[in-house]
């Protein structure tokens, strides 16, 4: 399971928790304008925008988890299983496999509508990268600084939802999660009125009483409600430490401890956090074990090369001693 959003205060942010039981060898990963993105069925992208986000890089290819472009445009994937439904090739489309999906979008549009009209012809194909990294079960969210969308490639064709709330997780499809949040309506972050019964006294005992029947645990239709919860409710001031600080306690709410999703002899756990600044093109991000934020800054990289530029995460707790 997964969780990924967009956040605003100045400027604009967006990331995800990863949470799964073991790794890729996930790398922060710079793609820079000349890096030549080859596609098993459309012509390549000589030059395109420069990317920042999380990949795999397998055989020289950067297999994107999430990530951004210098002009501010946000894409990642999560996982869909059961309801992705890749396509064979369709002549007269734009013909795009999965692992592909992020560096075209990223490599040429700057905005939200852009990406909405470019989809109308788009055919997620069932192609996989190669044995070792076979197709993955995904949806996506892809956000600009004034809207989102979903993309869910199903049986019944292709899904593009707009995305009011700006938050994606995993299953069931994106409309019956929206859905759901009207079961939610009367949740509040001030404590609650007596709607029960004129003729009962209540007590509000405790801080935090409005938002009591907030899903807590970590199932993905519970963490899209907590994570919306928690996102539209956020007041952050508009400073670069206030503002990721803000974004990764959002994240921090629907993250995953290890134990408490048995997958089998092994535990789901929030592999990593991310948060980037989309409007700078600083990617931070958290590990389980190290809750340091560390930084990659896009423009340090020289981004009118053709030479993808990786930094492996750092992992294990950078402890500050005071003493
Ligand atoms: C599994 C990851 C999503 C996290 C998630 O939702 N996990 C929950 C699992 S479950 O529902 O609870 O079973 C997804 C997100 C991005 C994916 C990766 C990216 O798409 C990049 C490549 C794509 C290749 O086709 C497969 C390997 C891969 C390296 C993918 C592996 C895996 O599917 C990743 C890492």
């Amino acid at each position: 399971m997964c969780t990924a959003a967009n956040y605003i205060t100045k400027d604009h942010y967006f990331g995800r928790n990863l949470d799964l039981e073991f790794s890729y060898n996930e790398a922060v990963t710079v793609t820079p304008r000349n890096f030549v993105f080859n596609f098993r069925r459309v012509p390549p992208l000589e030059s395109h925008y420069a990317i920042i986000g999380m990949a795999t890089v397998a055989d020289g290819y950067p297999l994107y988890y999430d990530a951004t472009n210098e002009k501010g445009l946000s894409m990642a994937g999560l996982n869909f299983p059961e309801n992705a439904d890749y396509k064979p090739e369709a002549d007269g489309k734009t013909n795009i496999t999965p692992f592909e999906f992020i560096p075209w979008i990223l490599g040429q549009y700057t905005t939200v509508d852009e990406v909405k009209e470019a989809l109308k012809d788009l055919n997620l194909v069932n192609i996989p990268f190669s044995e070792q990294f076979p197709l993955s079960p995904l949806h996506w969210i892809i956000s600009d600084r004034d809207a989102s969308i979903t993309v869910e490639s199903v049986k019944e064709g292709l899904k593009v939802y707009d995305n009011p709330v700006g938050v994606l997780t995993n299953n069931p499809t994106f409309d019956i999660q929206l859905f759901n949040l009207n079961n939610f309506m009367s949740l509040s972050p001030e404590p609650p009125e007596n709607n029960f019964s004129r003729a009962l006294g209540f007590d509000t005992y405790s801080r935090g009483m409005g938002a009591i029947g907030l899903p807590g645990d970590l199932s993905s239709g519970s963490r899209f409600v907590k994570a919306v919860f928690t996102k539209v409710n956020s007041v952050s001031g508009n400073s670069e430490s206030e503002s990721i600080s803000q974004f990764f306690q959002i994240l921090g709410s629907v993250a995953q401890q290890r134990g408490c999703v048995d997958v089998g002899g092994k535990y789901e756990i929030t592999i990593y956090s991310s948060c980037c600044n989309t409007d700078t093109g600083v990617y931070y991000y958290t590990t389980y074990e190290n809750s340091q934020v560390t930084a990659v800054d896009m423009h340090r990289e020289n981004l009118d090369g053709s030479e993808l530029a990786s930094y492996p995460l750092v992992k294990g707790q950078q402890i500050a001693m005071q003493n």
